[in-house]
């Protein structure tokens, strides 16, 4: 198995089904959990040096911060409702609990805080929805904390890709720290795929071609990439969705298309001018 995939595990009396640390996946700045909980259990993650993101993937909860409370959160049912979710946000030397009030899933996602910005609810409304891409690369984005929302270095995203589609398409990578052309960032992908029987396949490869892993990709899996061009497709009859954490040295969003598939995007935007 590839060591850029880590797969969902189900523990007896733990709620955690994926954990990527710094030191797991062999990087410096993301952090990625995901957890799963009963009505009635209570998920707490202390902040320590880190800023971190829960979202509230699915089902409602009551949220607090050692200062915030923040009671009767959540309405989504599944990843796929087409509504954005709720998050809470938290800077260094802070404390963030959940408690389902349903049964809840969540997305723990971590990286270095400069301590910076106060604790806050996201709110639904607080997030961007954007769709990219025509006729088999459309894929629609939910931003959660990313250009919508200020933090120290996190960046946090969701992707719904139609049956059929591709997204994080024509390949791009974002493993230069050399702004305004390129800002290196780590990212993570928590993936979930409806219905869960299916599959999605991801490539992350570099030029050189010394990295070059494509992985068959299951409900629950996450897929790091630490460097190099990292697309996404999704078989027919399968819907994808996928939560990105990204972090680096600055948080800046600055990718670069892989040159051999670019001429993708100009044909594109032929297609949707002569729409
Ligand atoms: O546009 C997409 O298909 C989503 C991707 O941009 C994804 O968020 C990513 O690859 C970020 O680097």
């Amino acid at each position: 198995m590839s060591h850029l995939l880590s797969k969902k595990q189900t523990l007896e009396g733990s709620t955690q089904t994926q954990k990527i640390t710094p030191e797991s996946a062999n990087w410096n700045y993301v952090g990625f959990e995901a957890h799963t909980l009963r009505k009635g259990e209570t998920f707490a993650v202390e902040t320590g040096s880190n800023e971190v993101c829960v979202v509230l993937l699915n089902g409602k909860a009551d949220a607090k911060t050692n200062e915030q409370q923040w009671d009767n959160i959540g309405d989504r049912e599944s990843v796929f409702d087409q509504k954005a979710p709720f998050a809470v946000y938290a800077s260094s030397n802070d404390c963030i609990s959940m408690t389902a009030l349903t049964d809840i899933e969540l997305a723990v996602c971590q990286a270095p805080a400069k301590g910076n910005y106060p604790a806050r609810l996201i709110r639904p409304e607080d997030c961007q929805f954007e769709s990219r891409g025509v006729g088999s690369n459309r894929r629609h984005v939910c931003n959660v904390l990313f250009s919508n929302l200020e933090a120290d270095s996190l960046l946090v995203c969701e992707v719904i890709t139609p049956s059929g589609n591709w997204s994080s398409y024509p390949p791009h990578k974002h493993d230069q720290d050399a702004a305004p052309a390129e800002t290196q960032l780590e990212e993570t992908y928590y993936h979930r795929i409806d219905p869960p029987q299916g599959f999605v396949f991801q490539r992350v490869y570099t030029d050189d071609r010394s990295l070059d892993e494509t992985m068959a990709v299951e409900d629950g899996d996450v897929v790091m990439v630490p460097e190099g061009y990292h697309p996404v497709g999704v078989p027919h009859g399968y819907q994808s969705y996928y939560l990105n954490v990204m972090a680096g040295p600055s948080r800046n969003w600055i990718f670069h298309n892989d040159k051999d598939h670019e001429w993708i995007i100009e044909r594109d935007k032929k297609i949707a001018a002569d729409q």
